[in-house]
């Protein structure tokens, strides 16, 4: 059985590719399958930099087709910021204290000026293929003015999409799958990988 690795330790993410990026030719492991794998640093400047640097990182241990996400929040009002600090937006990758920060770094600012958009960009590295596939994703709303859902992962709670009158932590994983940066993203890839691909 041919099998494709997704550089991610975060559950979040793992349970959202695994929902819709499956088929019967292939099984879909995540690093949560390999906890002894050390930190990768994401030392880039881009989305783009960083999910390279995890997809080859991860590539190159396991010698096995390798899909990486690197996204992130982009937050209008805080021009682009948290963007590709966005795990490490209150210090060590804490959703909580994140999600506190941005609260707080946007208190006071009303609800039309708090527009911003999730980011992702999707890097698929495998060793018979010389270039990298890489494609991106994004979706728009509004940071709400207090935390609402308990599904998803990261800043979901506060990520309000005005036409579903839902955050994104309101929505199951196909329905978020269906609407976010990583699900677009990910429709992207399915359409254009069997044929990049080099077995
Ligand atoms: O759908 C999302 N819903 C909510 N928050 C999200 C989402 N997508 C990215 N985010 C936030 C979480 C984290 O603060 C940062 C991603 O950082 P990023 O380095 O790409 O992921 P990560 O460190 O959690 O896992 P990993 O690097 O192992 O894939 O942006
Ligand atoms: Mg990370």
């Amino acid at each position: 059985m041919k099998e494709i690795i997704i550089a991610t330790k975060n559950p979040g993410k793992a349970r959202e590719f695994k929902s819709i990026f499956n088929d019967e030719d292939f099984t879909l492991k995540t690093l949560l399958d390999f906890p002894e794998f050390p930190e990768i640093r994401e030392t880039g400047k881009t989305f783009e930099e960083n999910a390279k640097l995890k997809a080859h990182a991860v590539m190159e241990r396991f010698n096995l087709p390798t899909i990486a996400d690197d996204s992130g929040l982009q937050v209008d009002a805080l021009y682009g910021r948290p963007g590709v600090y966005s795990a490490r937006y209150a210090g060590d990758h804490n959703d909580a204290a994140n999600n506190a920060k941005l609260l707080s770094e946007l208190g006071g600012v009303p609800k039309e000026k708090r527009t911003a958009r999730f980011f992702s960009t999707l890097v698929f590295a495998s060793p018979n293929n010389d270039e990298d596939l890489v494609v991106e994703g994004e979706v728009k709303g509004l940071i709400g003015l207090f935390p609402a859902g308990d599904d998803g992962f990261g800043y979901d709670p506060l990520f309000y999409l005005p036409e579903l009158d839902k955050t994104m932590a309101q929505l199951s994983v196909d329905e978020k799958n269906a609407i976010s940066h990583r699900g677009h993203a990910i429709q992207k890839l399915e359409k254009q990988w069997q044929d990049w691909i080099k077995w």
